[in-house]
């Protein structure tokens, strides 16, 4: 992995799948409730915080804007829970996650999320924290509270870059 360079994928299910859930519309099971005035798309991804005698957090995380290209030095991951991003201002964001290698970050891929795609990092995920893209965004954000130690942080041998270019705030980026 030295010093390799990545160009996002769109985020998919099938493609996210070996590091946690979309959290996304498309897809979902929909159920009609609240007599007919509400759609719930039900049970979107597999909330995992009860390790160790863990509790849910529900927080809003603003992150601050990235500006391409991304330098990813480090990974982090939470052994004890999952942990999951639910954009709030509708506009795209980056996802950077990596494999396990005995124990260090192994193959990163990056992932470009649309403003209405949200992830839940299985425990134990390798990831870099929050990359919000254009301006400071908002997210929702629901993760593991309580004792022991939640987060491993990895600094790489060599960094790797995250390539493209912006092609507007709405539109999110193209990557040729
Ligand atoms: N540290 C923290 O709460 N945030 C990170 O885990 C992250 O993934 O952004
Ligand atoms: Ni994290």
């Amino acid at each position: 992995m030295a010093g390799s360079v990545l160009r996002p994928q769109p985020l998919t299910k099938a493609a996210f799948a070996r590091f946690g859930d979309v959290i996304e519309i498309d897809g979902a099971e929909e159920r009609l409730i609240n007599q007919g005035t509400t759609r719930r798309f039900h049970d979107l991804a597999a909330v995992a915080v009860a390790k160790d005698g863990g509790h849910p957090l529900i927080s809003i995380f603003r992150g601050s804007a990235f500006a391409l290209p991304i330098t990813i030095a480090m990974f982090e991951r939470h052994p004890l829970g999952s942990q999951a991003f639910f954009p709030l201002n509708g506009r795209s964001w980056l996802v950077v996650v990596a494999t396990d290698d005995g124990g260090r970050p192994g193959e990163p891929t990056a992932f470009l999320a649309t403003g209405c795609q949200g992830v839940n990092y299985a425990p134990g995920v390798w990831h870099h924290p929050l990359l919000a893209l254009h301006e400071s965004s908002d997210f929702l954000v629901v993760d593991r509270g309580g004792g022991g130690i939640n987060l491993e942080e990895v600094t790489l041998d060599q960094p790797v870059i995250v390539e493209g270019y912006s092609i507007g705030p709405k539109i999110g980026i193209d990557f040729r």
